[in-house]
């Protein structure tokens, strides 16, 4: 559904934090207003900066410098802990390792995923089963990883909350089966700055969209990189905006929107100077929902544009989905 836009909007989300936990939040001024303002920029874009989101900007900081001091480090202290099969496919890769759509990435990363007890994957999952492997220098890394992951997952739910509202239900559509007990993913990605020392590839990272609800970007200042496509074709720059993230759609989000919501391609070219890093968090189902369109979607699709009726989203099993993509993104 994603138009032709031209930039992407901010949204101020603390009015409906302020009231997330009060079951009438719906019927708030406040929360009526970032309602509206996510559904537009839903519909319109699949993109948005979140301001007033209540994750201290020191912290989203100390997060930005602590992964620059971690990518600075010899590639051997790095490959200490390499991503692996074994290890679930978590841990660092380094720059050319990750493919999008057939093509190397100029990105190194450390990829992590929530930990499940074993078994509870499934036989598709199975995959995945394995510990989360964090460098132990810079030191306290991990701990600042936790504390920082576990304040993603309940802004996430929150936004969900008011995106739940924005598709005319209730705000708690995104909790029990679907996502009350949420999946994760993080990626700790660090960009080479020109001129690349083995560059195959310009390429930060791909036109892709994201897998699961919700993706909340934390972004390296005063770099432009990030660009996001609109319904022309054209790339739309993201740029950076101290404190805020970039939040987007991610593909379970459209097949439960009935398509009224995309989840948009982006891709990331590092043109700069500078060594860039960014870490992106994203908010997932439960790992085994069966993800569909939701009836007040369909009959929504319906009324509002006959030519979205027609159009099929694909229902998906997100785990399925998830493994789908991890297992073509590295060649072992
Ligand atoms: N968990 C998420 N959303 N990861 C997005 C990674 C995008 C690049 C990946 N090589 C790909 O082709 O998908
Ligand atoms: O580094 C960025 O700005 C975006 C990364 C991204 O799109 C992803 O990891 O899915
Ligand atoms: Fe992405």
């Amino acid at each position: 559904m994603c138009s032709n836009f031209k930039s992407i909007p901010m949204i101020d989300v603390s009015p409906l934090l302020a009231k997330c936990d009060d079951p009438k939040m719906g019927e708030d001024g406040g929360v009526i207003e970032v309602v509206r303002q996510l559904n537009q920029a839903c519909t319109q874009a699949g993109f948005f900066y979140v301001k007033g989101h209540g994750i201290p900007i020191s912290i989203l900081q100390e997060v930005k410098e602590k992964t620059h001091k971690f990518f600075e480090l010899p590639y051997e202290e790095k490959s200490k802990i390499k991503l692996n099969a074994t290890a679930g496919y978590r841990g660092y890769q380094k720059v050319l390792e990750n493919i999008t759509k057939g093509v190397p990435d100029m990105h190194e990363a450390i990829d992590c995923y929530r930990e499940l007890k074993p078994g509870a994957y499934g036989e598709v999952g199975k995959i995945l089963e394995g510990h989360n492997q964090w460098p132990l220098n810079p030191p306290n890394y991990k701990e600042m990883m936790e504390k920082y992951i576990n304040m993603c997952t309940d802004l996430s739910r929150n936004i969900m909350r008011g995106i739940a509202l924005a598709l005319g239900g209730s705000p708690y559509e995104f909790e029990g089966d679907r996502a009350g007990d949420p999946f994760w993913v993080v990626r700790i990605l660090g960009y080479p700055k020109k001129p690349f020392e083995n560059g195959v590839n310009d390429i930060g990272c791909g036109a892709h969209t994201d897998y699961g609800l919700l993706t909340l970007l934390n972004q390296e200042d005063g770099i432009n990189a990030l660009e996001v496509r609109n319904l022309s074709g054209k790339w739309i720059s993201a740029p950076p905006v101290p404190g805020t993230f970039v939040c987007n759609i991610g593909d379970m989000l459209k097949i439960y929107s009935n398509g009224l919501y995309e989840s948009t391609l982006h891709r990331v070219i590092n043109n700069s100077d500078r060594y860039r890093v960014s870490v992106a968090y994203f908010y997932e189902t439960n790992f085994h929902t069966a993800v569909e369109p939701l009836d007040i979607c369909k009959q929504r699709n319906g009324k509002v544009n006959q030519a979205d009726e027609t159009k099929k989203v694909e229902r998906a099993v997100y785990g399925e989905h998830l493994v789908g993509k991890v297992l073509t993104n590295f060649v072992f």
